[in-house]
């Protein structure tokens, strides 16, 4: 028997870790660095770094691109920290909500030497934490002993990355009746994926018939649309809507993803809010922030459908992607059932704007 953590359980740590401000050990067959997200550096934090090495800054491509900073690496860029700058410093690189009152940050010399490998598994955890993706780092010696003296969370990149980009198996946790004004024949089951990261949510309307397509809505949550009733997207409507068309056909199974702002979280749609108050778009601001146009993971709902014992769906969508995704993921689309509510005059721009830069069918 052994209680050591295995290593989808060490990142979960290193999720946690990184969102309270502690650093990680991250290390390949010949190097190592110690990382820590620069939404949650503090000033002591930073100064422990500085006493430990030169401290250098990974920003994504998309984040580089808006400060002009060269890319040399796959996705990323690397820029030295100078000594003599303080903490205000690298949190206005990471973080766009100042950049139009202090457009000049540069110039801006990105490294061209040296790997990246470790640098970008850090992004790739700060993303998985919904943080911004800006990470402070620097090189270090002897990284086992450092991390067992100083209490650190250590993942060897090897086994660490495999699991980051996989996707977690998700597991039937509880279900119950559950009826509702769209139909009273209603069960809601909770899934709980294996790393530690969010549940997810299946609602079965009537009783559908397992060997027939089913009417299917995938639905990524959206706390201002679902539950304050936003104007700036569809998402209320379309959710309401999903139900009570599958209410009327006595049939259906909508997946609720925990999925907030296509996959960067709360905290993050707020920050793209308010760039989008700025007048940016919607895809403008997500690359603003450093992130892809969408960070979801679509292969969540082919394996909450499978496990409920679904092979195809008639899915309720405008997004192809969400179509591709299902059948790479080995669930037959057999028609798409068209979502078209909700437009009015604050969200046109946005829809539109997803119509033109994200492919979806008007
Ligand atoms: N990052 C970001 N996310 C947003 C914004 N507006 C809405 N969202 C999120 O976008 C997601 C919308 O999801 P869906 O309704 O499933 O999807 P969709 O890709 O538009 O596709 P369909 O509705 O199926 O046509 C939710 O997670 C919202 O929280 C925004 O301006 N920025
Ligand atoms: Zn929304």
């Amino acid at each position: 028997m052994s209680l050591l953590p295995t290593m989808l359980e060490r990142i979960a740590r290193a999720r946690i870790d990184l969102r309270m401000g502690l650093p990680v050990v991250l290390t390949a067959a010949d190097r190592a660095v110690l990382a820590i997200a620069v939404e949650s550096l503090t000033p002591a934090r930073l100064a422990d770094l500085r006493a430990l090495g030169a401290v250098t800054l990974a920003l994504t491509a998309r984040r580089a691109a808006t400060l002009k900073a060269r890319v040399y690496d796959d996705g990323l860029a690397r820029i030295p920290v100078p000594a003599d700058v303080d903490l205000d410093w690298i949190q206005a690189l990471a973080d766009p909500a100042d950049d139009l009152n202090t457009p000049m940050k540069g110039p801006l010399s990105s490294l061209r030497d040296g790997a990246a490998d470790l640098p970008a598994l850090a992004l790739a955890l700060t993303k998985s934490a919904r943080l911004l993706p800006a990470v402070a780092f620097i090189d270090l010696p002897d990284a086992g002993g450092f991390a067992l003296r100083h209490d650190l969370t250590l993942l060897p990149k090897s086994t660490a990355e495999p699991l980051l980009n996989s996707s977690s198996p998700l597991h039937p946790v509880a279900a119950a009746r559950l009826p509702m004004f769209a139909s009273e024949v209603g069960r809601l089951h909770i899934f709980r994926p294996d790393d530690g990261g969010e549940e997810h949510y299946a609602i079965e309307i009537g009783r559908p018939d397992r060997s027939k397509p089913v009417l299917a809505r995938l639905h990524s949550a959206c706390f201002t649309g679902d539950v304050l009733g936003s104007l700036k997207c569809d998402c209320g409507p379309q959710l309401q809507g999903a139900l009570a068309q599958m209410g009327r056909e006595a049939t259906g199974v909508l997946l609720y993803l925990n999925q907030e702002g296509r996959g960067i979280g709360l905290a993050n749609k707020m920050r793209a809010y308010s760039l989008q108050d700025q007048g940016f778009d919607t895809v403008e601001a997500n690359h603003r922030l450093g992130f892809e146009d969408d960070e979801r993971d679509f292969r969540l709902g082919a394996s909450i459908l499978r496990e409920l014992g679904f092979s195809a769906v008639r899915l309720m969508t405008n997004n192809p992607g969400k179509i591709a995704m299902m059948q790479n993921t080995g669930i037959a689309v057999t028609e798409r059932v068209p979502l078209k509510v909700g437009e009015n005059a604050f969200n046109r721009a946005y829809l539109a704007t997803k119509a033109a830069k994200s492919g979806h069918l008007l």
